[in-house]
């Protein structure tokens, strides 16, 4: 799939800007804090509805106006999408999702469209980071191939809000109890779809990231990505013995078992919120011994595994974001990481530096550039684009 057009009006720091994309390699360069990073994150946006860095929508609203507007132009098996998220604050919250001028009742109608794989500084925090971050890697993906997953999470950690605001409010310790079971029963129901989920897609990332990383290493080091959920269920512990019932079933009794202690601690112990991936490079803990450089080819590799798991699910490579990463591998890893993209994967890159794109890999000749200023985009010539 590839994006030929963006607008943006009032997002960020932009107050109205139109590009349009012809290339298979997009670069934004330019100094720190003109815009490069808002450009991308419009991108996920329109893929995601969710922007990867701002906790809240209204931060993405350029200052001092009440509302933002974003389309994208997609190609996409030879089809073409107009996706539109046209939002206003003026009223309370206003958001208006279209799709080919069709306004979208069903978020997930609107967010199966466009996919992308975004590749930040921050992921490098993925292997040594703390677990949140794991998690928010593996839901983001799975999100992409499945929005109903979504849709799970949120009524989990509604139902998990509820049930640890109960344990800490709640002054009689006695009756307390009582109150819990419709929670129990939400957690329940949602969080084992959201395991089994996860036990899936690990499953295929894991052996996508296992072939891309020894290739990376060439042949010389292997990598394993284990799932290790808060929820121990050794009793079906291969895959194919996991089934809802099942975990449903593991899952209240554990949670009635540790009643007493998430009493006394005045929270929820165990469940999808406190799962876990766990690294391994030539077995060993990459957490504890990777060095760093094994840590980012993890990352890259994840992040490799994730676009040809997309193709898998999808049919077609998402659009890949490269948010100011380049600088940070070394010509190996980009050179397996263009090798991958290569004529198959649009890429939108940014770089506070032209220097990124020299080099053994010189991308500037395959690249449409744009240097971007204050929240403006001037496109540059680049190699021997017209
Ligand atoms: N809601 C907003 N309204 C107006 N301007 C904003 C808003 N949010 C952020 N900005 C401005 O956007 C700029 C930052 O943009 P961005 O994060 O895209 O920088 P960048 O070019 O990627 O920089 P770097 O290279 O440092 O990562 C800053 O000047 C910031 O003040």
């Amino acid at each position: 799939m590839k994006l030929t057009e963006l607008c943006l009006k009032n997002f960020r720091n932009y107050s109205n800007l139109k590009l349009n994309f012809k290339k298979p390699i997009i670069l934004f360069f330019g100094a720190n804090a003109q815009g490069k990073t808002n450009l991308l994150e419009a991108i996920y946006y329109l893929a995601t509805g969710k922007s990867h860095r701002a906790q809240k929508e209204k931060e993405l609203i350029r200052w001092e106006t009440s509302g933002f507007y974003l389309k994208g132009e997609l190609e996409k098996e030879q089809a073409q999408y107009t996706l539109e998220i046209i939002t206003n604050y003026q009223n309370g919250k206003n958001k208006n999702l279209k799709v080919n001028n069709l306004s979208q009742t069903n978020t997930r109608n609107f967010l199966k469209t466009m996919n992308v794989v975004i590749f930040s500084p921050e992921d490098l925090m993925l292997v040594k980071g703390t677990p949140d971050n794991r998690r928010r890697f593996i839901d983001q993906e799975i999100t992409q191939v499945d929005p109903s997953y979504d849709f799970y999470l949120k009524n989990y950690f509604k139902a998990l809000r509820q049930r640890n605001k109960l344990l800490k409010t709640y002054q009689d310790k006695n009756t307390l109890a009582q109150h819990l079971p419709p929670w129990n029963q939400q957690l329940v129901h949602y969080g084992s779809k959201i395991i089994l989920k996860r036990e899936e897609v690990i499953h295929k990332i894991r052996l996508l990231a296992r072939l891309i990383y020894r290739k990376i290493t060439n042949q010389t080091e292997n990598l394993e990505l284990d799932y290790s959920p808060s929820l121990e269920f050794e009793d079906c512990k291969f895959r194919e013995q996991l089934s809802g019932e099942k975990l449903a079933h593991k899952f209240l009794n554990t949670l009635n078992e540790n009643l007493q202690s998430d009493i006394e601690k005045r929270t929820t112990s165990i469940g999808p919120h406190r799962d876990d991936l766990i690294f391994k490079i030539n077995n060993k803990d990459a957490r504890q011994f990777g060095s760093q450089g094994q840590q980012r080819t993890t990352v890259l590799a994840l992040k490799m595994a994730e676009l040809e798991m997309i193709k898998g699910e999808k049919g077609e490579f998402p659009i890949l974001l490269l948010d100011d990463v380049l600088s940070e591998l070394d010509d190996n890893r980009k050179k397996h990481l263009l090798n991958l993209t290569e004529g198959r994967v649009q890429t939108f890159v940014t770089s506070t530096s032209m220097e990124d794109f020299n080099g053994d890999v010189d991308i500037k000749a395959k690249s449409q550039v744009f240097r971007i200023d204050n929240g403006e985009a001037v496109k540059l010539n680049a190699g021997n684009q017209e």
